[in-house]
């Protein structure tokens, strides 16, 4: 079964503004939608990011993919390889991880892998659950992902002009505190179901972000918690934080950056340490396992090479005695099928998963009524392949945002300055 075909179109959804350790989402949040066709009529779905960088990787190695058997992923990807020719890229905003030649290589394969997943499943007339290894549970469960946030995006005229007296008010609300954080997480729990939460954190100082946890826990005594301060923390930081919220937290994520920072703060605290940012392809595994250096790894279909690769993750996960999570950044309803669908499949993925979804599902490209949380949790959809639809109207507008946007990269400390011009960026801050 041959790919004829390979369409690549990158779009712009809106973002609210969510703080972090670098800054502040974008009011626009950049993917690229993947379709590729084959001889046989049978269409497939990937969905990657659209910064410029990576798309035009992804660009470059499409002539190297047509002609080839959608079957062949082992083919795909030495062809992904072969046209990129060693190139290492770079994330710029740094929350996913120092990239490696095989990281990159795995970054631009996946959408297509996923996409040639989509047409399997459709040629088969089965799920793509069931190219993974089949169910081991109907419904993945994700966890509410809660951020600080602005009430709304500074607005002076355009968009992005910047000044942070006026804002326009989004249905999220302020989250500068913790009540504020209670509050979001009240709203997505009411609306989703959520039983599990995370507090992406490295905003404020150590203590304000505990006190939010404190107060989270008061108000979810039985929802497991999560924090992830992106790395910004000292190891000292990151051990006082860990003693003070042991017993509270079922992981802390990222505390302090590099598999060694992350290997000295695990040998002095008792709570386990999960990453999405030391550990990000298959050769960080070897150092990260000898040095102990983490107990819960976030995998990520997006930068792991796709859903068969995150399969093999997972096993190796297994094999060492690494916890396994799933880690989220900004993403639609392509995306957020390939995860259900993988993690559906993943016996050892034992934690509620992270995901964006909730805070851009309005400009989703998807025709609706193939997902939908339930108690937290998207069931699997039924539909052979990803079993999701592109809406092509929406696709459209979503298209012409990318087009009409001066976006280009994801750049939250930029953005962060536009309003804050003193804002620096700190590694460790804390
Ligand atoms: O979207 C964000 O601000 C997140 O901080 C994201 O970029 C991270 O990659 C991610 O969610 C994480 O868990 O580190
Ligand atoms: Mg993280």
């Amino acid at each position: 079964m041959k790919i004829t075909e390979i369409v690549l179109t990158p779009i712009a959804f809106r973002d609210p503004p969510l703080l972090n350790s670098v800054g502040v989402h974008e009011p626009l949040a950049l993917r690229t939608i993947v379709e590729i066709h084959t001889d046989e009529g049978v269409s497939g779905l990937g969905e990657t990011y659209g910064d410029a960088g990576h798309l035009e990787r992804t660009r470059k190695v499409v002539p190297a993919l047509v002609g080839l058997d959608v079957y062949d992923l082992n083919g795909l990807h030495a062809a992904v390889a072969g046209a990129l020719g060693g190139v290492v890229g770079s994330d710029q905003h740094g929350l996913t991880g120092q990239m490696t030649g095989i990281g990159t290589v795995d970054r631009v394969f996946s959408p297509f892998e996923v996409a040639c997943l989509d047409i399997q499943g459709k040629h088969q007339g089965r799920p793509v659950v069931d190219l993974l290894g089949g169910k081991v549970r109907d419904a993945v469960p994700y966890s509410a992902y809660l951020f600080y946030k602005w009430a709304g995006h500074p607005v002076t005229g355009d968009l992005l002009a910047g000044s942070s007296n006026v804002t326009v008010p989004d249905q999220w609300g302020e989250a500068l505190d913790p009540a504020g954080i209670v509050a979001q997480a009240r709203k997505l729990i009411d609306e989703y179901g959520f039983g599990s939460i995370k507090l992406k954190g490295g905003v404020f100082p150590p203590e304000e972000e505990m006190e939010a946890i404190r107060a989270l826990r008061t108000a979810f005594p039985n929802h497991p918690l999560r924090l992830d301060p992106n790395a910004v923390w000292t190891p000292d930081t990151s051990v006082k934080v860990a003693e003070q919220l042991d017993g509270v937290l079922e992981y802390l994520e990222d505390p302090t950056s590099s598999i060694e920072g992350m290997a000295e703060v695990a040998a002095r605290v008792d709570i386990p340490l999960a990453t999405n940012m030391c550990v990000v392809s298959f050769d960080h595994l070897p150092p990260a396992v000898r040095q102990n250096a983490i107990q819960v790894l976030l995998s990520d279909h997006h930068y792991w090479g796709g859903l068969t690769r995150s399969r093999s993750l997972a096993l190796l996960c297994e094999t060492f005695g690494i916890g396994l999570s799933m880690h989220s950044n900004s993403h639609l309803g392509i995306s957020l099928a390939a995860m259900t669908h993988l993690a559906a499949a993943t016996p050892n993925l034992r934690y509620a998963c992270d995901t964006h979804y909730p805070w851009n599902s309005e400009d989703d490209i998807v025709k609706p009524g193939a997902l939908s949380f339930v108690d937290g949790a998207v069931p699997v959809p039924s539909g052979p392949g990803l079993g999701v639809e592109l809406d092509r109207d929406a696709l459209a507008v979503a298209h012409q945002r990318f087009l009409d946007t001066d976006i280009r990269s994801r750049d939250d400390t930029g953005y962060m300055r536009r309003v804050e011009p003193s804002y620096e960026r700190k590694n460790p801050r804390w």
